[in-house]
């Protein structure tokens, strides 16, 4: 795993945004898979700069993102539909048909979660997954617990997560209590992964990252120890006390 040290969030949101945008410059046809939460979101506003500046076209990229809630409307606030829409889609000129985000209100699950599956490797895979990570250590909304070897499914989502997005809620009792993720394999199956680390919150868990031994289903994010193509990019909070080779 390859670590870059920003200064602050600011830096770390460029250079997430310059390393999404210099690959689709090298590959226009792209598939890229997208997190949600709030830590890629100033990356998504930089992207919407470069797209309107320097012309990067979205136009053959392909998206699949991590996760959705289950049980809320697309047009939900809360929603990771929404949030794409509102954050990146709406503002980029990418083709609607492209756009894959698994649906928290479908009738039949374990249908929708095949499908998802399916889809992705039709389209020949993910070529680059943007992550970001939970305080836990979750990656998608892949909780501690779920085994390396799973594929998109539906969680039940662990407390700490519940009242860590409270944030975005009008009360915790409107967080959903369960989520439809791409599985641990399924993101790691992704032929590059860029996960971006960011704040005080998250120094636990990057440490853990960084300096435990061997991956453990408990900590979900240590999977990514064993994948050859990862890069991170953590601000200096999150990677205070942190020795980190340079
Ligand atoms: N399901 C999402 C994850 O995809 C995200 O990476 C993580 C961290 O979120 P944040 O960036 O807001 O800290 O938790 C959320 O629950």
């Amino acid at each position: 795993m390859k670590v870059i040290e920003t200064k602050q969030y600011q830096e770390l949101s460029q250079l997430a945004s310059n390393y999404i945008s210099d690959k689709i410059k090298k590959k226009p046809n792209l598939t890229l898979g997208l997190a949600t939460g709030g830590t890629p979101k100033k990356t998504y506003e930089l992207l919407i700069e470069d797209h309107k500046n320097n012309g990067t076209s979205y136009n053959s990229v392909t998206t699949f993102n991590l996760d959705e809630y289950i049980g809320l409307d697309p047009e939900n606030a809360n929603s990771y539909h929404h949030y794409m829409n509102q954050t990146f889609f709406n503002h980029i000129d990418i083709n609607r048909k492209n756009i894959f985000i698994p649906n928290g209100l479908a009738l039949k699950m374990e249908q929708e979660c095949r499908e998802y599956e399916e889809k992705i490797k039709f389209q020949g895979g993910i070529d680059l997954q943007l992550l970001g990570i939970g305080a836990n250590g979750h990656i998608g909304f892949n909780e501690p617990g779920t085994p390396f070897l799973s594929t998109t499914h539906v969680i039940e989502l662990a407390p700490s997560t519940r009242e860590a997005n409270a944030r975005f809620f009008d009360s915790i009792h409107d967080v959903p209590t369960h989520a439809i993720t791409m599985g641990i394999a399924s993101i790691i199956a992704s032929k590059e992964i860029l996960l971006l680390v960011s704040g005080e919150d998250k120094n636990a868990a990057l440490k853990r990252l960084l300096t435990e031994e061997e991956p453990t289903e408990d900590f979900p994010a240590s999977i990514l120890k064993k994948h050859p193509h990862v890069t991170i990019i953590a601000d200096k909070k999150a990677l205070k006390g942190i020795g980190v080779m340079h």
